[in-house]
């Protein structure tokens, strides 16, 4: 069997399958790809999350799932779950590497390679969706994931930006990527749009909002919402233990101590926000399939 036809085999039980995209670096695609999958996962869909930043792979860390080790079974790699009931997987290069330190510098045929590799030998399961995260920019990982994909009609691309200009501008290009190579696009969020008080759950524009909407508008890409920056996003993801929750001021804290990262989520205000993305998404993907 070739290595294609084994990559047609894997996506034959994958439902949708989704790369998330942005054109600048930085600007929270790897966290909204994270949001996406646990929204995803906490409304029973099973989700996998493949992560193909080789130089740079943060969903490990931003699952609580460092220093994990991928198994190598007869039907290929198994993913590593971030939760008991096994609702989200998640694959990246960082589960191959000796240590968090370590850094891959490859040239381009070599990530390439990997990549071919995480398509064709992963074995998901059923799933009803892949994730797929990308390097910002338009860079060998996304010509070589568009390329190994496209016999097999990927559902398209979620585009991530803030709502500044400097990463507007950037964002365009990465449309414009995604039109060259027949990728369609599902919709646009923009993120670290205002700040939501940790005190008051108040949001604040602390600069422009609004400009990922209208790029949305002008370019005819459905427009999926706008996340503001959440402090306890933040801890969430940053934090080296997933099981406590993220609002240290909650009284059920010492109760949640035992949820897995799909259920401490919820206790996030980004949770609602994201659930209203996905439902967007959801939506935008049925009809498509029509
Ligand atoms: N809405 C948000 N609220 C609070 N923090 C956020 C939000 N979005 C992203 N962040 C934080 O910003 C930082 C950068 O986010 P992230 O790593 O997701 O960006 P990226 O675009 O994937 O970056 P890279 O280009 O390095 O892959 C992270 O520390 C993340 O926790
Ligand atoms: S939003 Fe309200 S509670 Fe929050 S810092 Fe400002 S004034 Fe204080």
């Amino acid at each position: 069997m070739t290595s294609n036809s084994v990559i047609g085999d894997r996506l034959a039980s994958i439902k949708h399958v989704v790369l998330v995209l942005s054109g600048k670096g930085g600007v929270g695609k790897s966290s909204c790809t994270v949001q996406l999958a646990l929204s995803l996962a906490s409304q029973g869909r099973k989700v996998g999350v493949l992560d193909i930043d080789l130089c740079g792979p943060s969903i490990p860390r931003m699952l609580g799932l460092e220093g994990r080790q991928i198994h190598q079974a007869t039907a290929g790699w198994v993913p590593v779950f971030a939760d008991a009931d096994k609702r989200l997987a998640c694959m990246s290069i960082g589960f191959l590497l000796p240590n968090k330190n370590s850094s891959v510098v490859w040239r381009g045929p070599k990530k390439n390679a990997m990549i071919k590799q995480f398509l064709a030998d992963v074995y998901w399961g059923e799933l009803d969706y892949l994730l797929i995260d990308t390097p910002p920019g338009t860079s060998d990982e996304h010509l070589a994931a568009v390329e190994y994909l496209q016999e097999w009609n990927p559902d398209g691309a979620v585009i991530v930006t803030t709502p500044q200009a400097v990463a507007l501008s950037d964002v365009k290009k990465e449309i414009n990527f995604c039109t060259k190579v027949g990728l369609p696009l599902l919709g646009l969020i923009e993120n670290m749009s205002g700040f939501v008080c940790p005190h008051c759950a108040e949001c604040t524009n602390l600069f422009s909002t609004g400009g990922g909407e209208g790029l949305a508008k002008h370019m005819d890409i459905p427009f999926l919402g706008r996340a503001p920056i959440d402090p306890n996003l933040v801890m969430l993801l940053e934090q080296e233990d997933k099981t406590i929750v993220p609002n240290v001021n909650d009284p059920t804290a010492e109760k949640l101590k035992t949820e897995s990262i799909v259920d401490t989520y919820q206790h996030c205000e980004l949770s609602k926000i994201f659930a209203a993305i996905t439902s967007q998404l959801e939506s935008r993907l049925d009809k498509s399939k029509q």
